[in-house]
């Protein structure tokens, strides 16, 4: 083992111990029963969440946007999942029919006073989150678990939105994070991260209930850009940094990468599945959070978002939808 990887090991394990150190309480280690679930977000990865909660743990969701427009969007394509699912004898018309009672939208965050545990996915910007988090401290109950589904801000600073008394834990040693890969009903992965103040039996409560959505989860240290997205980001800037220089066209680029690494898909098209703003706003967490020139997100891949051709969600991105 080289130094790096010594180091790097020995930082994630303290870590998780200073986390521990702080926020555990040894006389409890069990995990939250989850009887009700909240989702904040019902755009691509919210939505999935909700469903394949429903579906896989069985619970009853409320799942709050702050748009109408994104509720009936939202619950229309869980609609259509479900009756993909029945269509190719995956589940039997009751099954669907159950899980889809179990979905209720809302635009009121204030309905989330009876959760025990809320998961959020609203876009990758922080003082977004931050807000909400804040908000949630105060409207969930004193047990409630307060998940976000970020790709790449600080859980550390998301759990420090809770209170305005760094010394007061009631609610920031609730935050974690359950990183859900897209789209959720169909990828196994889910990243699991702790923030400083994390406490060990929500980091337990996390992974049970990320098991009985049928998930696999893996732990990993906050971190900029956590396991998942450190490595994926940077990967996919570099197939835009080599379109954007001539390198390669795109379907070159998505070509050898697809055919040689066997992949579903190549860098280009991949970016364009996830969203061009939020693999920006990813790349931009990891450029100023370790101020390495290595994760400069690259200008093409600015200047596209700055065009609004944000991928298959907008209908335009490196491809047409
Ligand atoms: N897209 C991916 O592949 C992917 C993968 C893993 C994690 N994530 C993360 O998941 C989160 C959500 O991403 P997404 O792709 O689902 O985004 P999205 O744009 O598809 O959906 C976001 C939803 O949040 C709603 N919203 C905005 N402000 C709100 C508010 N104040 N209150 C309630 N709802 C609000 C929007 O109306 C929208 O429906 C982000 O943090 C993103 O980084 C995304």
């Amino acid at each position: 083992m080289n130094m790096a990887s010594v180091f790097a090991r020995r930082q994630a394990y303290q870590l998780t111990n200073w986390s521990r150190k702080f926020s555990s309480s040894p006389a409890r280690n069990a995990a939250t029963e989850v009887k009700r679930l909240g989702v904040i977000g019902a755009g691509q990865m919210g939505l999935g969440i909700a469903l394949v909660a429903a579906q896989k743990a069985g619970v009853p969701v409320t799942l709050v946007d702050n748009s109408q427009a994104s509720l009936d969007k939202g619950l229309a394509f869980a609609d259509k999942l479900l009756a993909k699912d029945v269509s190719k004898s995956r589940i039997t018309q009751d099954q669907a029919d159950e899980a889809r009672s179990k979905l209720a939208g809302t635009t009121s965050i204030e309905e989330l006073s009876n959760v025990d545990f809320v998961i959020e996915a609203v876009p990758e910007i922080p003082n977004l989150k931050f807000g909400i988090f804040a908000k949630l401290a105060k409207i969930c109950p004193e047990h409630a678990i307060l998940a976000t589904n970020t790709s790449s801000i600080s859980i550390t600073k998301i759990a420090a939105a809770t209170t305005k008394d760094p010394r007061d834990t009631s609610a920031s040693s609730r935050v974690v994070s359950t990183h859900f890969m897209n789209p959720v009903p169909v990828q196994k992965g889910v990243e699991i991260i702790s923030g400083l103040q994390t406490s060990a039996e929500t980091l337990k409560s996390a992974v049970e209930f990320c098991k009985a959505m049928g998930k696999i989860p893996s732990v990993s240290a906050d971190s900029p850009g956590f396991l998942a997205n450190r490595i994926l980001m940077p990967y996919i800037n570099e197939a835009v940094i080599c379109l954007e220089t001539g390198v390669g066209d795109q379907d070159s680029i998505d070509a050898i990468m697809k055919n040689g690494t066997n992949v579903p898909m190549g860098p280009l098209q991949l970016a364009d599945f996830i969203g061009l703003d939020t693999c920006l706003a990813i790349m931009r967490v990891l450029h100023q959070e370790t101020g390495d020139s290595k994760y400069r997100p690259s200008v093409l891949l600015t200047k596209m978002v700055d065009a609004g051709w944000l991928g298959k969600k907008s209908g335009k991105g490196f491809y047409d939808y």
